[in-house]
């Protein structure tokens, strides 16, 4: 960042997700300890700057999801964008199912929402980044922390609530080192689904939030069981189906695609290391190449901050 800033240097750093956890398609998601960082300058002229290997083929133009998002802001007050120069810094893999496009767009909102010295309350920055990603619980996880859960109303609205997770938790997770699309992902999901299998969506989904909600990790396995996506995108990730199905009986507390995949992901306690162990054991039989990570849950959500020393980094 050059000396000559324009104006307030504000930092916003945004934590990864895993959405869905099974059943909760589209409304509930829990936020993971790795981020991704937005800093935005006033400057002569605009420039998008996106640093690191992970974020390596974003553009470093306008086009970029995280300046399309502080845009967002600006269109939403009425206010023309001044010149700005936004660094992205990323360690959250694109196109792997953590969240990178809901923490980008969450980084351009909330850092955009702090340069303008916070107009909008963070219930407006939900919709608008709803609106951006097309599905609130990744977002949502993004923006408040923990496990979220959000849905849009038909009036626009996207009520939510924050249910407690506890901090020792791990989340084991497969990464396989190809990406898949959220948009693709989408696309292989059918139009309509039975009746039998939405009623044991909304029962499921109902059984997951009260299984969280109550602490009653022991229903998790049961609980994360999922008809409405699930079996249309395990398919395409050799070796993914198993690893959902057999992580309880390697130590995990249950397990499901995370977001769109294709990364799988598991909850544990203490059985973390041995579903890690399950996890590369079945890649590698699968033939499916990747790494095997560990998260904890991010109770805090997206912070800002202006930078003391504006202009001065
Ligand atoms: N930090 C970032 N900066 C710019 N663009 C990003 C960033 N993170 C994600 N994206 C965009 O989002 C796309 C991935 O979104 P998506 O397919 O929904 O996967 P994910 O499951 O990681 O969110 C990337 O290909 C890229 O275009
Ligand atoms: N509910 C969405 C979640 C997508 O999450 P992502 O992390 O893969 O972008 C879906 O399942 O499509």
């Amino acid at each position: 960042m050059g000396a000559a800033a324009r104006g307030p240097v504000v930092t916003a750093r945004v934590p990864a997700s895993t959405a869905n956890l099974g059943p909760g398609f589209d409304a509930v998601g829990l936020a993971l300890d790795r981020y991704v960082t937005v800093t935005l300058a006033g400057a002569a002229r605009t420039s998008v700057i996106p640093r690191g290997s992970l974020l390596a083929g974003t553009p470093a133009s306008e086009e970029n999801l995280v300046y399309r998002a502080v845009r967002c802001v600006f269109d939403r007050l009425g206010r023309a964008v001044p010149p700005l120069r936004v660094e992205v810094e990323s360690d959250i893999p694109l196109a792997r199912g953590l969240g990178s496009s809901a923490a980008a767009i969450v980084g351009g909102l909330v850092a955009a929402n702090a340069y303008l010295g916070e107009p909008l309350a963070r219930e407006e920055l939900l919709v608008m980044a709803a609106e951006l990603e097309g599905h609130p619980d990744n977002v949502g996880a993004a923006l408040f922390g923990g496990v979220v859960v959000a849905v849009r109303q038909e009036d626009g609205r996207v009520p939510y609530l924050r249910l407690p997770v506890p901090e020792d938790l791990v989340v084991v997770a497969a990464v396989p080192d190809v990406p898949l699309e959220t948009a693709k992902a989408r696309r292989v999901l059918p139009e309509a689904v039975t009746r039998r299998d939405a009623v044991y969506a909304l029962g499921q989904t109902g059984l997951l939030v009260a299984a969280i909600a109550t602490g009653r990790w022991d229903r998790l396995a049961d609980a994360m069981r999922d008809r409405l996506h699930q079996p249309y995108r395990l398919p395409l990730i050799p070796g993914a189906e198993r690893m959902v199905r057999e992580a309880p009986a390697h130590g995990a507390l249950g397990a499901a695609l995370s977001g769109a995949g294709p990364t799988v992901v598991a909850f544990a306690f203490d059985g973390a290391e041995r579903v890690a162990a399950f996890f590369r054991r079945v890649m590698a039989e699968s033939g499916l190449p990747g790494t095997v990570w560990t998260f904890r849950p991010d109770t805090q959500g997206a912070r800002a901050w202006r930078n003391e020393k504006a202009g001065e980094r």
